[in-house]
């Protein structure tokens, strides 16, 4: 029994050190479009109709300032708020300003207690006129976001028991893939296991033909952006990927490709040997840059 209906991931908060750069960078080199044209605050980017997929706040040090899933429905978000203070954790609605901000409805955000991340939860987002353009690439959606975090069982035991996540897949000690139920994505978030404290591992980007992924590669290298994992195939989802670094050094997945799950019925999560050859079938290793920087921004409470 899940304790609230996720629809989706909706959009990941991430912080950069050169705000124009990275909008730039987002939208000529990644291809996500503009929602607005930018202005004093952050920068809100789209590859679908909603309103954002990803957001760039200014701030002195790169990472991830919160993770954003909507609901099913109002219902949904009432469900979730009681669940959560039944937990104990300290909920806080979106300020008004905010939400009108963000373009969004009904939200409420907590911190998860083994990471340190904000996640939010809210029910509507405004849908644009213009559908998003796939001018540079077909990206489908904002496909997952993965965190690297020291209390990996913890935090597996949390989003599993507590938040409605599901495991659809575990590389045996290293990494859990997430979905969040009754999404049929085999994982919209993931957690790696990190010795080395919290932080941002990659954020990814879904697209709809297989081709994007070699245009993509030979784009960035045109443009000497460091490739830094991939081309390759990964074993858990099935996904044809590819890793490159923003101007922060914060990991991007283009992928294609990814098994779905029905809501009933699903199969059980396979524990797969922590294998280079789990991570990509194809043999390709990850470069040292893959995945290491992105700090988690603390909660400011005020
Ligand atoms: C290497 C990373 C953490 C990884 C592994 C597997 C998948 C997948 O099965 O889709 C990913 O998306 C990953 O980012
Ligand atoms: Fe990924």
């Amino acid at each position: 029994m899940i304790p609230f209906r996720y629809r989706k991931l909706g959009y990941v908060a991430l912080n950069v050190t050169d705000l124009e750069r990275s909008v730039r960078f987002y939208t000529d080199m990644v291809g996500l479009d503009l929602s607005e044209p930018p202005g004093a605050g952050p920068a809100f980017l789209r590859c679908g109709t909603d309103h954002h997929h990803v957001v760039l706040y200014p701030a002195a040090e790169p990472g991830i300032k919160r993770v954003a899933f909507e609901l099913e429905s109002r219902a949904e978000m009432e469900h979730a708020r009681k669940h959560l203070a039944s937990l104990g954790l300290v909920v806080e609605d979106i300020p008004v300003e905010e939400r009108a901000a963000l373009r969004q409805g009904d939200g409420l955000r907590f911190v998860e207690p083994n990471s340190g991340l904000t996640f939010e939860l809210y029910t509507r987002v405004l849908q644009m006129a213009l559908p998003f353009r796939q001018s540079l690439t077909k990206i489908v959606r904002l496909g997952h976001v993965v965190l690297s975090v020291e209390r990996f069982d913890e935090m597996t035991d949390f989003l599993t028991t507590q938040l409605g996540f599901a495991v659809s897949d575990f590389v045996e000690g290293r990494f859990a893939f997430l979905r969040c139920q009754p999404n049929p994505l085999h994982h919209s978030f993931a957690i790696g296991r990190s010795a080395a404290g919290n932080h941002l591992n990659h954020v990814n980007f879904m697209v709809s033909d297989m081709d994007d992924i070699g245009i993509a590669m030979n784009r960035l290298q045109k443009h000497e952006v460091p490739v830094v994992f991939g081309p390759g195939r990964h074993q858990p989802s099935g996904s044809i990927f590819l890793y490159f670094l923003d101007p922060d050094g914060m990991s991007l997945e283009y992928s294609f490709g990814m098994e779905e799950f029905p809501e009933k019925g699903a199969r059980e999560p396979r524990m797969l040997e922590a294998h280079p050859l789990a991570l990509d079938t194809w043999g390709s290793v990850p470069q040292p840059a893959f995945g290491k920087v992105g700090a988690i921004e603390p909660e400011v409470r005020t």
